[in-house]
C-alpha cells in the first residue's frame, strides 16, 4: 500500500513535488511574507483547528504579520470560534469607540470563569448592569483618584525597602542585581498590602504558598485550553482533563479561596472588635474593608457577598501585579541599552529632587516630564497586554464593511498599532522624546496608543498602575547608577519576549549597580548617624571628606561590623579577646601610625575605585590561605578588577556646585583665589569668568560663608590629590 504524501516527506522534498497537496500545504502553512497587496481580509483556515496553527508562540506578532498581507481587519477562526482581529487605529477607534456598545462584553473561557466565582468580577464579567454597578464600585470606591492616594504610604514603604534590599545586596557583593525578581516582588508586597492591608505586612501567607499560587494561576491563565476554542465540544473536555489544565484549575481555585475566605474573616473579626472597642485608633482602610462595607451596607445596588469580595480581589492581583512590574523591567532594559538616555532622566530626577529627602516622594513625579516620557515610550514599545482583553461582538454590525456575527470574539492588536510607522517614526527604536510637546497619552482617546485599552472597558487601575510604575522607577534612578554586568555588551542583552497573560522580557534582567555616592552616602549618614557607621574603622580621609564619607559604607558593612557596634573593644591592649597590637609595657608603640597608615589607604582604594572579582571568578574561589613566618600573609596575591570612578570629573561637579550655590560674593571670590591658588582654576574657566562677572567688587566684606567656602574648597581638592602650585607654600 502506498504511504500517505504528508507522512514522513521531509520539506524539501515537498518543494519539489508538484502535486496538489503541496500546494495545498504551501498556501496554508506559508510564512506570510510582508507588504504584498492585502489579498482579503481572511487567512485561508485548515480543517478543524481554522487559523489556530498560526497564532504561534507570540500572537501579536503572528498577528502583525498576517495583518501585513491581509490587511487591518481580519477574520480568523480558532476552532469553532470566529475571531476579528483589528490592528489600525482607525479600526481599532471603530472596536472601542463608534461601536463600543457592540464589542464591550467578554467571551466565557474556562479558567476566567471559575477563577473569577463564575464572573462576579469586573475584568471576565459579560457586559450587563451587574458589571455596570460591579465597575461603578470598582472605579469609585476601590480606584477612586483619593482613594489610590490615600496609599501613597504603603508605595513609598515598599519602595523604600526595595531600594535598601537593592543597596544591601550590592553592599555584600559585586553580583549584579536581578531587577526582573526586584521588580515582582515589589509590586506583588504593594497590591497584597494594598489588597489585604497594614496588618499583614511581612507575614508570610499560608507558609509563603501565596506567591506560588499567584504564579500557577498566571501560568494556567497563560495557558492553551481546548474548550475555550471548542465550546461544548466533548472532546475538548477531555482533552482539558487529559493535559491535566482542569486539574490545576482546580487546585488554584481551592488554593486562592481559602486564603481569600481566612483574610475574609479576619477582616470581619477585626472590624467586630473595632465596634466593641471605641477607643481604637483609626486605620488607613484597605480594599477588603472598602469591600466589606459594601457588604454590609444594606441599600447598596447589588447584594455583595464573600465570593464577589474574592472575585473582584482576583482582578487586583491579576491586572496589578504582572503589568506594573513588566513595564519596569521593560523600561530599564531599553535604558540600559542606551545610556545616555538613562543618564538624562538621573539628571533630571537629580536636580529636580536634590538632596531633600533619601528617597524620590510621589510628590515629585509631577516634575519628572522626561520620566513620564520613558513610561509612555515603555508602553508603546511593551504594552504588557499587547491584544487587550478579548471582546466578543454582541450584535450583528459592519467593521469596514465586513459583516460581524455575534458571538464573534474580537482583539485589538495595539503592539501592531504601536509599531506602526503609519503612526510612528522610526517605531522600533527606544526614543522617549518623541512624546516631547505631544498631546498623546494612554487614557485611551488616541487610537495609536492604546496600552490601556479604552471605551467602556477601559482599565479602571490605569491611575494606579502608572503611579506604581513611576514611583518604583524614579527611586531606581536616583539611588543608583546602573551599568551592565562585566563582560555584557549592550548587543548581549535578549530582547526576547515570554508568552504567557501578559508579555513579559522572557529573561531576566541583571544590571551592575554603583551607589549615587552623593544620595546613597547622605542616606547611610542619616540612617546611621552623621559620621557614618565606618567612623571606627576609616579615620582620616572619610572624616574629613564629608561628601563622600559614607561612599562604599553600605549598610551590609554596618551589618556585618555589628561585633564592633556599641561595643568598647578596641585594640589597644586593654581588652585580652583583641589583642592584634599586643599589650602590656611591650605593647606596639607605633599602633597609631600603624592604623592611620591603614585606615587611609583602604579609604582611599574604596573611594577611588569600584571593586570586583576577575571575570568567571566567585566568592568562594577566593584564596584564604595563610602563609608562615614571623607575619601572617596571605598565601596567594590578591587580584581584583578596579574601574576608576573619574574622580576628576566629580570634583569639577562639586566645585562647580560650590560656585553656583555660594551666594555671599566675597565666598565666591575666595574660592576662586583659592582655586587659582591650589593650580586648579584652569578647570574652572567657563564657570569662574560667569562668577566675576556676577560679583559686585564693592561689597568686599570677609564672612563666615566665605571662611567656610574657602575650608571645604581645599578639603575637597586635597582629597583628590591637588596641591598647591609652586609659590604657593604659605597657604
Ligand atoms: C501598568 C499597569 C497596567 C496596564 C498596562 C493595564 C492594562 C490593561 C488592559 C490593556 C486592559 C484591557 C482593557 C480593554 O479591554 O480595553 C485592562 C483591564 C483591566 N485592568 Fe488594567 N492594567 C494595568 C494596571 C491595572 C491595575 C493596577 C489594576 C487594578 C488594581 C487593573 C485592573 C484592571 C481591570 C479590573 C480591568 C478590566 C476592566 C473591565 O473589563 O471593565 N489594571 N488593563
Amino acid at each position: 500500500m502506498s504511504e500517505p504524501i504528508l507522512k514522513r516527506v521531509c520539506p524539501e522534498k515537498l518543494m519539489r513535488i508538484p502535486t496538489n497537496a503541496n500546494k495545498w500545504i504551501r498556501t496554508h502553512f506559508a510564512t506570510p511574507t510582508p507588504h504584498i497587496h492585502h489579498l482579503h481580509m481572511r487567512p485561508p483556515k485548515l480543517p478543524i483547528i481554522g487559523n489556530l496553527h498560526q497564532l504561534g508562540h507570540l500572537p501579536h506578532r503572528s498577528l502583525s504579520k498576517l495583518s501585513d498581507i491581509y490587511g487591518p481587519v481580519m477574520l480568523l477562526r480558532l476552532g469553532r470560534v470566529p475571531l476579528l482581529v483589528v490592528s489600525s487605529a482607525e479600526t481599532a477607534r471603530e472596536i472601542l469607540k463608534t461601536q463600543d456598545l457592540n464589542f464591550c462584553t467578554r467571551s466565557s473561557l474556562l479558567t476566567l470563569k471559575r477563577l473569577s466565582y463564575n464572573f462576579l468580577d469586573v475584568a471576565f464579567s459579560p457586559h450587563s448592569e451587574y458589571w455596570k454597578e460591579m465597575r461603578r464600585i470598582f472605579v469609585q470606591e476601590l480606584m477612586s483618584s483619593k482613594r489610590v492616594h490615600s496609599f501613597a504610604p504603603v508605595r513609598g514603604e515598599e519602595v523604600a525597602n526595595m531600594v535598601d534590599s537593592i543597596s544591601k545586596s550590592c553592599a555584600c557583593s559585586m553580583r549584579p542585581v536581578d531587577l526582573t525578581e526586584e521588580l515582582f516582588s515589589l509590586t506583588n508586597r504593594v497590591i497584597c498590602r494594598i489588597a489585604f492591608g497594614k496588618s499583614y505586612q511581612g507575614r508570610k501567607f499560608d507558609g509563603g504558598k501565596f506567591s506560588e499560587v499567584v504564579y500557577e494561576v498566571m501560568a494556567v491563565l497563560g495557558t492553551f485550553s481546548a474548550s475555550d476554542f471548542y465550546p461544548s465540544s466533548r472532546i475538548a473536555w477531555a482533552v482539558d482533563m487529559i493535559t491535566g489544565l482542569k486539574g490545576r484549575l482546580e487546585r488554584c481555585f481551592r488554593d486562592f479561596d481559602k486564603f481569600y475566605q481566612q483574610i475574609i474573616d479576619e477582616h470581619l473579626e477585626r472590624a467586630e472588635n473595632k465596634q466593641d472597642d471605641d477607643e481604637e485608633e483609626e486605620e488607613e482602610e484597605d480594599i477588603i474593608d472598602v469591600l466589606i462595607g459594601i457588604m454590609r451596607d444594606q441599600s447598596s445596588a447589588i447584594h455583595i457577598t464573600a465570593d464577589h469580595i474574592k472575585a473582584v480581589i482576583m482582578n487586583i492581583f491579576l491586572g496589578g501585579v504582572d503589568t506594573g512590574a513588566i513595564v519596569m523591567v521593560w523600561a530599564m532594559t531599553e535604558l540600559a541599552r542606551k545610556p545616555e538616555l538613562m543618564k538624562k532622566a538621573q539628571e533630571e530626577i537629580r536636580t529636580s529632587v536634590g538632596n531633600k529627602g533619601n528617597y524620590v516622594e510621589e510628590g515629585d513625579l509631577n516634575q519628572l516630564h522626561y520620566l513620564k516620557m520613558i513610561v509612555k515610550e515603555t508602553l508603546r514599545m511593551h504594552p504588557p497586554g499587547p491584544l487587550l482583553v478579548p471582546r466578543e461582538c454582541m450584535n450583528q454590525c459592519k467593521v469596514n464593511g465586513y459583516d460581524i456575527s455575534p458571538g464573534t470574539r474580537a482583539m485589538v492588536n495595539v503592539w501592531a498599532i504601536g509599531r506602526n510607522p503609519e503612526y510612528w517614526d522610526n517605531p522600533d527604536e527606544f526614543c522617549p522624546e518623541r512624546f516631547e510637546d505631544s498631546i498623546i497619552d494612554y487614557k485611551g482617546q488616541q487610537f495609536e496608543f492604546l496600552p490601556f485599552g479604552g471605551g467602556r472597558r477601559v482599565c479602571p487601575g490605569m491611575t494606579m498602575g502608572v503611579l506604581n510604575v513611576e514611583l518604583a522607577l524614579a527611586n531606581l534612578l536616583y539611588c543608583f547608577d546602573w551599568k551592565l554586568p562585566n563582560g555584557m555588551n549592550v548587543e548581549d542583552i535578549d530582547m526576547d519576549e515570554g508568552a504567557g497573560l501578559a508579555i513579559h522580557k522572557k529573561s531576566p534582567l541583571f544590571l551592575q549597580t554603583a551607589f549615587n555616592a552623593e544620595h546613597y552616602s547622605r542616606r547611610d549618614r542619616d540612617k546611621f548617624g552623621r559620621d557614618g557607621v565606618g567612623d571606627d574603622r576609616v579615620s582620616e580621609a572619610p572624616r574629613q571628606n564629608e561628601e563622600g564619607a559614607g561612599r562604599d559604607q553600605g549598610k551590609c558593612r554596618h551589618e556585618r561590623d555589628r561585633r564592633f557596634e556599641d561595643s568598647s573593644i578596641n585594640y589597644r591592649g586593654q581588652h585580652f579577646e583583641f589583642l592584634p597590637f599586643g599589650g602590656g609595657p611591650r605593647i606596639c608603640p607605633g599602633i597609631n601610625m600603624g592604623v592611620l597608615n591603614v585606615e587611609h589607604a583602604l579609604a582611599n582604594l574604596l573611594y577611588c575605585f569600584d571593586w570586583e572579582l576577575p571575570n568567571g571568578m566567585n566568592v568562594e574561589d577566593i584564596e584564604m590561605d595563610e602563609v608562615a613566618g614571623l607575619e601572617l600573609r596571605k598565601r596567594s596575591p590578591l587580584l581584583l578588577g578596579g574601574t576608576y570612578t573619574n574622580q576628576t570629573e566629580k570634583l569639577k561637579e562639586k566645585v562647580r556646585l560650590m560656585l553656583k550655590n555660594t551666594s555671599g560674593q566675597i565666598a565666591k571670590l575666595e574660592l576662586i583665589d583659592t582655586l587659582e591658588r591650589l593650580g586648579v582654576g584652569y578647570l574652572f574657566e567657563g564657570e569662574i569668568k560667569k562668577s566675576l562677572e556676577d560679583i559686585d567688587h564693592n561689597k568686599n566684606k570677609w564672612t563666615k560663608d566665605s571662611l567656610y567656602a574657602t575650608s571645604l574648597t581645599f578639603r575637597i581638592l586635597r582629597q583628590h590629590g591637588y596641591k598647591e602650585s609652586a609659590g604657593n607654600e604659605n597657604m
